[in-house]
């Protein structure tokens, strides 16, 4: 059954209560819909509840107000259709990459042939079809990241959340990989939840992005993105790119020097 939305964020609030009874309300009145393969990035200053948000709706924290829905159903009917990649990849040391992908598959107990044939496929897809029984330690930075992405990617989620998943990467990787997530996300169809410290990232790789700030943290800004698809180096340099970056440096109240 298709919905119009494969993420809708009605309303929620999260406060975290600590032993000593004290109350942090990170997050209040977050309202905001993702439609079926739209790219979402969201920016914020350091602190402002991104990852909370991220958590709350891959369903690791549950929301103290509001509700989510996941194509029209309750967060917890949905989850199977959700997946997270964090800025750490976490790879299993004793594990090769191709059992590294295949994990979240071998959990729900629907590891067979053509799992492992689609795992194969994700590996190839990020340019590691040769490595896929070599071991997580024997591979870059970079390539770690592209195992966890394949992991991610592996239980078909319609909806991929991403926390700073290149935070870690040097400046040229960090590049390479964000033309691969746009190869992937237009591969595979999927809605994606994508939060980053980077405006210029955040603008390159999104239909839209929506900017956290305030405390407690809500949207202040949701900024559609219309530059032509797909994106090249060349649409960094453009004055249209120059002038999305500064609205949205200006919703977050810094400076990065583009324009
Ligand atoms: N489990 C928790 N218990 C209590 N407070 C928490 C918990 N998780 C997060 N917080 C608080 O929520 C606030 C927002 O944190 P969060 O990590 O969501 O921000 P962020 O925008 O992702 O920050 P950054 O950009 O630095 O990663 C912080 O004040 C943090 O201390």
């Amino acid at each position: 059954m298709s919905h119009e939305y494969a993420i809708s964020v009605n309303d929620v609030g999260k406060t975290f209560r600590s032993r000593d009874g004290q109350h942090n309300t990170v997050l209040r009145g977050m309202d905001f819909r993702v439609r079926p393969g739209e790219f979402v990035s969201i920016v914020g200053q350091s602190g402002s509840g991104k990852t909370t948000l991220l958590k709350t709706i891959s369903g690791l924290q549950d929301p103290t107000e509001g509700e989510i829905l996941v194509k029209g159903r309750p967060i917890k009917e949905g989850l199977e259709d959700i997946a997270m990649v964090f800025q750490s990849p976490v790879l299993l040391p004793w594990r090769n990459n191709l059992d590294n992908v295949l994990l979240p598959l071998e959990f729900r107990g629907t590891r067979d042939r053509a799992a492992e044939d689609y795992a194969r496929e994700l590996l190839e897809m990020v340019g590691l079809g040769d490595r896929a029984t070599r071991y997580s330690y024997e591979l870059s930075g970079g390539m770690q990241q592209r195992v966890a992405i394949c992991r991610a990617l592996v239980s078909r989620p319609e909806l991929l959340l991403m926390d700073e998943p290149f935070g870690a990467l040097d400046a040229m990787t960090r590049d390479s990989m964000n033309f691969e997530i746009q190869r992937i996300w237009r591969n595979t169809g999927c809605s994606v939840l994508f939060v980053t410290h980077s405006i210029p990232e955040a603008v390159w790789l999104a239909d839209r992005v929506v900017v956290v700030g305030g405390k407690p943290g809500r949207i202040v800004a949701d900024v559609g993105v219309d530059l032509p698809r797909p994106r090249g180096k060349e649409h960094r340099f453009s004055p249209d790119f120059s002038e999305y970056a500064t609205e949205i440096e200006s919703h977050i109240g810094v400076t990065t020097g583009i324009s």
